[in-house]
């Protein structure tokens, strides 16, 4: 009994990750400014140039205002970063304007994105190999469960050039990412049938010299509360 309870918590947003994807995936595809990275492991997509070098200035500075260091052990998932990270405030008119942007830009319903976090690293900092989306056998689960379920996908915006370093890493997929201001990065977490892609693993690299600063937004399958 217990094991078919849990397991059909664990595939109940299987449908839903199904047919986010599929919205995703052909609204990007219909885009010409998105890019399709030419890895067969993961649907991953760049868009040049989405932030230009006001709204990257802009952005930096509101990270520089909410990042504190990351907590260690929050909540499992985020196990491994030694960025500082922070909520950027969803009431600001700028903040609230490049979310729309954001959901537009994938054709999402605004209330399943998360709010977005900003993230600094300073030289030696990194995000170490992780998924986005929830392991549904940890602790964590019942709690992310009730607030949105499984993440989908992930946009998230480079802010600054590196120096050194930085670089997203998708080690399972042979693909390496630098750090280049302005562009967004949009992958999706699952598979095309809805189930989590494993082979999404990835890390944010040490910066060598330098600082970086992102901005992510997560998606989830059901709206985010
Ligand atoms: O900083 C990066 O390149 C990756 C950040 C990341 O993976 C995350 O915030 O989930
Ligand atoms: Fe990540």
């Amino acid at each position: 009994m217990v094991f078919s309870f849990r397991s059909s918590s664990r595939d109940e947003d299987r449908d839903a990750l199904r047919i986010i994807g599929e919205t995703v995936r052909n609204r990007l595809s219909a885009n010409p400014a998105a890019y399709r990275l030419p890895v067969d492991e993961i649907e991953i997509y760049a868009v040049s140039e989405f932030l230009d070098t006001a709204d990257c200035r802009r952005l930096i500075a509101m990270v520089d205002d909410v990042a504190r260091p990351s907590p260690t052990y929050d909540d499992n998932h985020d196990k491994g970063r030694t960025s500082y990270t922070g909520d950027v405030d969803p009431k600001n008119p700028f903040i609230r304007t490049l979310q729309k942007r954001i959901d537009d830009l994938l054709g999402l319903d605004p209330a399943l994105g998360e709010t977005m976090q900003g993230q600094r690293y300073a030289v030696g900092q990194e995000f170490r190999h992780h998924f986005d989306y929830f392991v549904t056998k940890h602790d964590y689960w019942e709690t992310e469960r009730a607030r949105g379920g499984q993440r989908s996908w992930t946009a998230m915006g480079y802010l600054n050039t590196v120096e050194e370093g930085g670089a997203t890493d998708f080690s399972k997929a042979n693909l390496t990412v630098p750090p280049e201001a302005g562009v967004l990065l949009i992958w999706n977490n699952m598979l095309p049938d809805g189930r989590p892609n494993p082979k999404t693993l990835h890390a944010g690299t040490p910066v060598l010299r330098g600082t970086k600063y992102v901005l992510t937004k997560w998606y989830r399958a059901r709206p985010w509360a």
